[in-house]
């Protein structure tokens, strides 16, 4: 049984957010609509979740010292990382000392912020399908990996980055050295390790968000929502849409391949599962233990969105994962370097059919952050595509 508690009160059930983006703000607000206290924390203040949250903190949350004494201060009763990098080896430390209960677990966490450790999980340890690849820690060793069998066209990446972060297409020789350097600039935490995996050339890539939750008996189940279809450019999400059409036995490998992954991983949550498709065959490409950026759809096309299955699931509630209308989402970048833009353009953005907008008030705008998302519903995806696109382009961001 779950029981919940008054936020502010003895009684609260208190849970910290580890990274307070986009993603953890729709997951906090979710957590504040079942009356949950919520503590959010990030890398500069005034982070989106920071903005929504009863609490809010600003570490160094690849700190491991810091990490540490702000849950042994906070004494939350569940974790939520929302990022990649945070000092994970120490969530494990204070999982299995009893301090905290990590979502969905510390293990999850650790493998997951390191390209190394979910690509050897998934490959080498459970067999699922994936790209070609190999680990380098030098630019001879890349030459030697491509060379050696990885072949062209490939691709690098930092092993620990996110939304296509240092991420490049290498077509021949002369673009490794770019290639790199690019990858040594790019990692969210400085290391000088990258993956450099063989191109697939994918017929479409989906995300089969997966939601492990228990049921009336106390006994984790998986869920799946339908899949979501996404166009990215280097590297980062620009579009999505729910459900992405797929032949009946390529959605089972896709599933099967979840549920494998998910199942090995364990814990209660939603994940986002990525994965790539040419006809029948599917590979793995990576994991979210977390709601996936991809996902913001579901705010447009789900009974329940991401955010509130990721939030009923950690509390041990149940889940509906079925499909209300099909959507779209579009992203809005920043398109300036400044802080505290203005927003142009909202009310003709708001003015296309079906459509709805998240600006996520992130205080300093780069050129490429996202700062903002358009979602649309409408009776057909191609209809929400459009909608969403050009929802998007009708909001300005400039400098204030
Ligand atoms: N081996 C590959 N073959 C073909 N395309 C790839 C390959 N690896 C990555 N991509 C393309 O680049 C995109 C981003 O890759 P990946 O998901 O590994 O990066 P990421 O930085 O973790 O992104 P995010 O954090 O947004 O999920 C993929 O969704 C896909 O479009
Ligand atoms: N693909 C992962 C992803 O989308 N993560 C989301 O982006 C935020 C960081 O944004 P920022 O880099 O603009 O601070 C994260 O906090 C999370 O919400
Ligand atoms: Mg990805």
């Amino acid at each position: 049984m779950t029981t919940l508690g008054t936020p502010l009160s003895p009684s609260a059930t208190r849970v910290m957010l580890l990274g307070s983006g986009e993603l953890g703000k729709e997951v906090l607000i979710a957590l504040q609509r079942l009356g949950v206290e919520t503590l959010a924390v990030d890398r500069y203040e005034n982070a989106p979740g920071q903005q929504v949250a009863h609490h809010a903190r600003t570490i160094t949350m690849s700190d491991p010292a810091q990490l540490k004494a702000l849950i042994e201060a906070e004494r939350p009763q569940l974790v939520v990382p929302e990022i990649e990098a945070i000092a994970t080896p120490m969530l494990q430390e204070l999982e299995d000392a009893g301090v905290v209960r990590v979502i969905p677990t510390a293990r999850a966490a650790r493998l997951t912020m390191d390209r190394e450790g979910i690509r050897r999980l998934a490959a080498e340890t459970l067999g699922v399908p994936t790209s070609p690849y190999k680990f380098c820690d030098s630019l001879a060793e890349l030459q030697a990996a491509i060379d050696g069998g990885i072949g062209y066209p490939c691709i690098v990446k930092p092993v620990m980055s996110s939304s296509g972060k240092g991420q490049s297409k290498i077509d021949g020789p002369a673009d490794v050295q770019k290639a790199w350097d690019y990858a040594m600039a790019g990692g969210r935490v400085s290391h000088g390790r990258v993956i450099v995996e063989g191109f697939i050339d994918f017929d479409y890539e989906i995300t089969l968000l997966t939601v492990r939750a228990p049921d009336a008996a106390g006994v984790v189940q998986t869920q799946f929502c339908e899949p979501i279809g996404h166009v990215q450019v280097s590297g980062d999400y620009v579009e999505s849409w729910q459900p992405h059409p797929m032949a009946p036995a390529a959605l089972q490998l896709a599933q099967q391949i979840a549920r494998t992954v998910t199942a090995d991983l364990g814990g209660q949550g939603l994940f986002g599962v990525e994965l790539f498709v040419k006809g029948d065959q599917v590979w793995f490409s990576e994991v979210s233990p977390r709601p996936h950026d991809t996902g913001m759809v579901t705010m447009a096309t789900q009974w329940q969105n991401e955010f509130e299955l990721h939030a009923r699931a950690i509390l041990g509630l149940p889940v509906d994962t079925t499909l209300k209308s099909p959507g779209a989402s579009a992203v809005i970048y920043g398109g300036v370097d400044a802080t505290g833009i203005a927003f142009d353009g909202v009310a003709e953005a708001l003015a296309v059919p079906g459509v709805d907008l998240r600006l996520f008030g992130k205080p300093e705008s780069f050129v490429k952050r996202r700062m903002g998302v358009a979602l649309a519903h409408a009776a057909d995806i191609d209809t929400a595509r459009r909608n969403a696109k050009e929802a998007a382009s009708r909001v300005k961001p400039r400098k204030a």
